[in-house]
């Protein structure tokens, strides 16, 4: 992408001298921000990260995965979920469990996390400035003080410039939200008490995540998408596993559904909302989350002052180095759309300020993992079968079911499953996808193999502890070998075996 001449006029005539306030202006402190802005300190760079709310860490630690998942361990915990298939499915570490339970955990997490946050900021001397940041040209960038009456404001100047703004919850104007009835995620954090049922609309990972946790604590859940699949990126037998365990959860799922109205009302069983649907369908609940994707937070940055513009979902877009069309001005994280995860947008601050400063990097954005933490958890990396079957690709899958294994069935869990999908002709390792207990951390092992081009062999001539989760790797890929029949196995790539018998 290219600046237009008017951008690149004002680009020369600003770069001409070296008297900026900062080499690196950092808008935005979520996950990525952090990440740009700490490399750029580590360079030896004046650095400054503008935060509007009152405190660092972005979506991430505030609202998003750092709260959102400790939830979800709490009511792991203490809905006795992961010991149901032990010891029945009326197993509970403690009856009742009520908002404030679930809260004390997530809040003693979010405030250390916090603390290391603004250390890491600290201790690199990022200075931390509590403003709204807004452009007022390609390298001036106006903060506005938030704090107090928010009247105050002065300009500053930087040579690079990262945006990582994030995004926030989208919200339908003719939805009457209060926070308690009818709310987004981040209301999740104030809600007074637990719903006895709850609809959620939007089956995205937000959605699938929170209806999961909430079915979890025996709460009813409707689920209602548009698309006639949840979660339409993952690999489909791993989502219609995931949809057999939410059905299972008592849950009821309104696929290929248009929401029509959701409306409050006060009956004699009190406060509910009903949701209507375009087929006619009304679904009545305690509470309603709208979970219908985010879009990018940059109404507020004046981006025209820049020579830059969004899309219609707030996005800025961006080249392979997450540079803007004004090439000094980078953007990354959630603001650049998918996959918008907290991981990735860490690693793209990184290459983004590596770019700025000449730094070489390597990635290899296709062996980005994704971690959804519904219940069961799902961790995929690399391709599915529906791209590579689009793709025209050949392939063969080989799988492993949890309670095949050693470990499944010590754990009582009875639904895991890992896939693997390689080359038919090669065996390379195309794809990992995993549903079940620790689905986002036994993903790295295919990821690591994957990165080093291994084949589906590498799992047959490994040898895992015993008995582990891991183990399920070698059972998939005996699996895959077995459904080509008798064809032999390769020769390992990674660290050749020794023969029996040799010495070493
Ligand atoms: C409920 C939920 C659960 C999630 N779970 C996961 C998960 O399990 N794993 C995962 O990898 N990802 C998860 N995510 C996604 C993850 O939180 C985001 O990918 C990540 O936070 C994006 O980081 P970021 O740096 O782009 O922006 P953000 O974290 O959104 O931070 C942006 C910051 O910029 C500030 N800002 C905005 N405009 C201005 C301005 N004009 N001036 C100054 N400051 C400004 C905002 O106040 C905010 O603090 C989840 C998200 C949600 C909502
Ligand atoms: N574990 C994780 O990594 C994690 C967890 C939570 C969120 N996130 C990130 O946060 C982002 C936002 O998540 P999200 O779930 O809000 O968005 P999303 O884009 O993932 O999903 C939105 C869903 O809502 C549906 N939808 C849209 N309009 C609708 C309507 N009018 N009625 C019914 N359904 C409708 C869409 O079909 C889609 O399935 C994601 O991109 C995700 O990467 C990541």
């Amino acid at each position: 992408m290219t600046p237009s001449p008017k951008n690149s006029q004002m680009l020369s005539i600003a770069t001409s001298h070296d008297d900026f306030t900062y080499d690196l202006l950092v808008i935005g402190s979520g996950p990525g921000g952090q990440r740009a802005a700490i490399q750029a300190a580590k360079l030896g760079k004046k650095v400054a990260v503008v935060e509007r709310k009152a405190v660092v860490g972005g979506v991430c630690i505030n609202t998003g995965t750092i709260p959102s998942k400790t939830f979800r361990e709490a009511i792991m915990h203490l809905s006795g979920y992961n010991e149901r298939g032990l010891y029945g499915s009326a197993y509970a570490v403690k009856d009742d469990i009520t908002v404030q339970d679930l809260l004390l955990r997530t809040s003693s997490v979010m405030s250390h996390e916090l603390d290391v946050v603004r250390n890491q900021l600290h201790r690199n001397r990022i200075e931390s400035i509590n403003a709204e940041a807004s452009f007022m040209g390609p390298h001036t960038v106006r903060l506005r003080d938030v704090r107090g009456h928010g009247d105050g404001w002065r300009d500053v100047t930087a040579r690079h410039i990262v945006v990582a703004v994030g995004t926030k919850a989208a919200r339908d104007p003719k939805i009457p939200f209060d926070g308690q009835r009818i709310i987004i995620s981040d209301d999740i954090l104030d809600l007074r008490e637990l719903p006895r049922t709850v609809t959620v609309i939007g089956g995205g990972v937000i959605g699938c995540e929170y209806a999961s946790m909430f079915a979890a604590l025996g709460v009813r859940v409707t689920l209602i998408d548009k698309r006639p699949r949840l979660l339409e990126f993952v690999d489909h037998e791993i989502t219609d596993v995931l949809a057999y365990q939410m059905r299972q959860n008592r849950m009821t799922l309104r696929l290929g559904e248009a929401v029509k109205a959701v409306e409050p009302f006060t009956d004699r069983l009190g406060q509910r909302v009903k949701v209507t649907l375009a087929s006619g369908k009304e679904i009545v609940s305690d509470m309603v989350l709208y979970s219908i994707g985010r879009i990018g937070a940059t109404d507020r940055l004046n981006l025209e002052a820049a020579g830059l513009s969004a899309d219609e979902r707030g996005r800025i877009s961006v080249n392979g180095h997450y540079q803007t069309s004004v090439s000094h001005i980078y953007a990354v994280g959630d603001v650049i759309g998918f996959p918008s995860l907290a991981s990735v947008s860490m690693e793209q601050g990184r290459l983004a300020t590596c770019h700025a400063f000449g730094v070489p990097t390597q990635s290899v954005p296709e062996l980005f993992p994704y971690g959804i933490y519904t219940i069961p958890e799902i961790s995929t990396v690399g391709k599915n079968e529906e791209e590579l079957t689009s793709a025209g690709v050949p392939y063969e899958i080989g799988k492993a079911q949890y309670r095949e294994i050693a470990r499944g069935q010590i754990i009582g869990d009875e639904q895991g499953t890992l896939k693997l999908i390689f080359h038919l002709d090669t065996r390379e390792l195309l794809g990992v996808h995993i549903i079940g207990t620790g689905a986002s951390e036994l993903i790295h092992i295919g990821q690591a193999v994957m990165a080093f081009g291994g084949t589906v062999d590498y799992f047959v001539n490994t040898v895992f502890n015993y008995p582990t989760l891991a183990e399920c790797y070698k059972t998939a890929a005996f699996d895959g070998i077995n459904r080509l029949g008798s064809a032999p196995l390769l020769e390992p790539k990674l660290e050749p075996a020794k023969e029996v018998g040799e010495v070493v």
